[in-house]
């Protein structure tokens, strides 16, 4: 209650005239119930509308926040099971992730149409109002729509005395643009770029730090890259050579992607409803997690039958070698330390043989192996298109024992192959610190376990890898995941 009356007082009290006038508008979107009282005395509030696109929105990001939910995996079974299709879908998920992606900044704006600060608002609240300011900038809903929306469903799932706080809140956030709020907001670019670049582009400054020094330190880069991350990823499909082909992903509606010979990109629609996805024939898969595969599978060996994907759940990667495995006469073995991890790789391949193993104390006897893929387990900060909360999640204090896991497996990996073999390490991570760093402890001068190749040689089609001998894809160059890849043959 009492939040409630500092909310009702602060932001719209000096423009009360703007109020009144933006909640007649309000009624008369509702069919001009919203009437005055008798004798012109204060209006009775309507009753408010439920929109289900946003009370979706608004449950996806309780459920973020209350239970750790991933969106991206928890958004398509709300709809399915609400019956929400269509226009009213594709709100709700433009809604609820753009605004995950974006609240780095709509907290900042928040706080400054606020008495309070956001960690202080009631979190369902918060939610609610964050909901609205997405709607107020950053798409083309009309203001006075998305602020009666919005405080609707504040009194229909919070309650009414927050909805009075939610309104002032949200007339003030209407007063500008985003490109108008982002000055005020964020900290001069001259004084503290990262802090600039953080509220900018809504990531933890962490975030801006890591990926301003693998994109080696160049902040207009490094802010074309924050851009892309807030883009949401094309649909990516792999035709699994021999058991699809690329044109039968083109007859059911994909274009052929830029790079992979085996990529293409469906412009619209559901991929789970192309025949060759069903069959496992062809898959979901972003186009620089095929090229990684590929590069592995491209490095000469005089000796060339059994491979090992060590860290295979589950089973991207997999299902691509095992098809090229399987049309060279060479075998696949897929390792996971998760049972239901590893049942992924079982469905996603044909031939291979799949087994739960911890690759720290692996089963299979040294040097047992030609090639060998290391996807490690990694921080994923070369994903966050794919997640939109993502980027909230990760916590930098992971980094230590994350890197200790990756040198584990890497020496595992790097004893598994025989002599000159080879082990592709790769992270859907481009920081220096689960990359560069890790492979450098076995390839460096005087360590002696491997010889570092350069990973670019071995993918000829794709320009702007890197300076060597890795090869470091990014979503602002190449439009897929910030990949990392590092090809080792040991001697
Ligand atoms: C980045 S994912 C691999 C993605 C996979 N290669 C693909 O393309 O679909 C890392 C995987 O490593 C597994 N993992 C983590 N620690 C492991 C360990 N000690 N041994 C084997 N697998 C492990 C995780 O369960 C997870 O499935």
């Amino acid at each position: 209650m009492n939040s409630d009356n500092r909310g009702q007082n602060r932001p719209g009290q000096n423009r009360g005239g703007q109020e009144r006038g933006n909640q007649s508008r309000g009624g008369q979107e509702r069919g001009g119930q919203n009437r005055p009282g008798r004798g012109g005395g204060p209006r009775r509030p309507s009753r408010p509308v439920r929109d289900e696109a946003r009370n979706a929105a608004y449950d996806l990001m309780r459920a973020v926040d209350e239970r750790d939910a991933y969106a991206n995996l928890l958004m398509p079974t709300m709809l399915r099971q609400r019956k929400i299709t269509g226009r009213d879908a594709a709100l709700a998920t433009e809604l609820a992730y753009g605004t995950l992606r974006g609240l780095g900044t709509y907290d900042e704006i928040i706080a400054m149409c606020s008495d309070r600060a956001p960690e202080d608002v009631d979190p369902p609240l918060l939610d609610a109002i964050r909901l609205g300011v997405h709607q107020l900038l950053r798409t083309r809903i009309p203001p006075h729509a998305a602020v009666s929306a919005t405080i609707d469903l504040v009194r229909l799932r919070v309650g009414g005395g927050p909805a009075r706080y939610a309104n002032a809140v949200l007339r003030k956030v209407a007063t500008r643009t985003l490109d108008e709020w982002l000055p005020i907001v964020a900290p001069p670019r001259e004084d503290d770029p990262v802090g600039n670049l953080a509220v900018t582009y809504s990531h933890p400054g962490w975030v801006v730090g890591a990926l301003r020094d693998a994109v080696g330190g160049d902040f207009d880069e490094t802010a074309a890259l924050l851009a892309a991350d807030n883009d949401r990823p094309r649909v990516a499909l792999v035709a699994r050579p021999g058991r699809c082909s690329l044109d039968e992903l083109v007859a059911a509606g994909a274009e052929p992607a830029a790079y992979s010979p085996y990529g293409a990109y469906l412009p619209e629609g559901d991929p789970g409803a192309i025949v060759a996805v069903g069959e496992a024939r062809a898959a979901v898969q972003d186009e620089a997690s095929q090229l990684v595969a590929l590069a592995l599978t491209r490095v000469p060996l005089d000796r060339d039958a059994r491979w090992l994907d060590m860290c295979a759940g589950p089973g991207g990667k997999a299902g691509l070698l095992d098809a090229v495995a399987t049309q060279r006469g060479a075998h696949l073995l897929g390792a996971d330390v998760q049972y239901h991890r590893a049942r992924l790789v079982w469905r996603a391949t044909a031939e291979a043989k799949v087994i739960v193993a911890d690759g720290t104390e692996p089963p299979w006897r040294p040097g047992a192996f030609d090639r060998v893929m290391l996807d490690a387990p990694c921080t994923g900060l070369g994903a966050l298109r794919r997640r939109p909360e993502a980027r909230w999640r990760r916590d930098p204090r992971s980094i230590p024992e994350l890197t200790a896991l990756q040198r584990r497996l890497l020496a595992t990996a790097l004893d598994a192959v025989r002599p000159g073999g080879v082990v592709a390490y790769v992270t859907c991570s481009p920081h220096l610190a689960e990359t560069r760093a890790v492979v450098g402890d076995f390839t460096g001068e005087g360590t002696g376990r491997a010889e570092l190749l350069d990973a670019r040689e071995f993918l000829p089609e794709v320009p702007g890898l890197g300076d060597g001998p890795y090869a470091q894809f990014w979503p602002h160059r190449h439009g897929t995941d910030a990949m990392f890849l590092a090809l080792l043959r040991r001697r």
